[in-house]
């Protein structure tokens, strides 16, 4: 019990860290920058138990983690789950047969990709992403995971934004999981 309350204040103090930067990349978005919370190690180690204690009984055996700041914790998170990480990345980065997926995102459009031969049907997933905003990434990348015949697939985010209800565009039976909400 007192281990859960220092986990909530543990987590409540990295929540305060993220900074908003207003008008960026655009005029009109409230950018959520979690440089400010990762360059802490106390938050880092917050967040890496946090997640770890959340997946470590799903039999997790591949982390998708989505270009970029989704490879951040991907990795790490797959390191301590004993699971292999894969990469969901931007456009001619992938040197290998891919699929594809077009998007919108909150402040753009673009085309997410991943090989071919990078899951199987043995596969248990963990979609990972710093963020869901209009919900755009994660639905194109539940989509290329769709391809695979997967056994199940959980997803997870650091920050979820509610108000752009992108939870709604993700449209899955999957278990859907933010860390930290606005
Ligand atoms: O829910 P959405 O509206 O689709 O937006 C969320 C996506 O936007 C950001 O990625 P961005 O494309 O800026 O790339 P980055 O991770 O390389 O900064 C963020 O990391 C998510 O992937
Ligand atoms: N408001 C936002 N802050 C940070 N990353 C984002 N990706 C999409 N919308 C975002």
């Amino acid at each position: 019990m007192e281990k859960e309350i220092k986990m909530d204040v543990k987590l409540q103090e990295a929540k305060d860290s993220i900074r908003d930067i207003v008008d960026f990349p655009k005029e009109g978005i409230v950018f959520k920058d979690i440089t400010t919370m990762l360059k802490d190690e106390k938050h880092l180690n917050t967040l890496v138990e946090s997640l770890y204690e959340q997946y470590k009984d799903k039999g997790i055996t591949k982390i998708v983690g989505l270009e970029s700041r989704g490879f951040i914790l991907g990795t790490v998170l797959a390191y301590k789950l004993g699971a292999g990480f894969v990469p969901v990345r931007k456009p001619g980065k992938l040197p290998a047969p891919t699929y594809s997926e077009k998007y919108s995102l909150e402040y753009g459009e673009d085309e997410m990709f991943i090989h071919q031969d990078a899951l199987n049907s043995e596969d248990v997933i963990l979609l990972h992403d710093d963020l869901l905003a209009t919900g755009g990434t994660a639905k194109a990348s539940i989509n290329l995971i769709s391809k695979f015949n997967v056994k199940n697939v959980f997803v997870n985010f650091l920050v979820e934004l509610d108000f752009l209800n992108g939870r709604e565009k993700l449209d899955t039976d999957y278990q859907v999981d933010s860390l930290f909400h606005f």
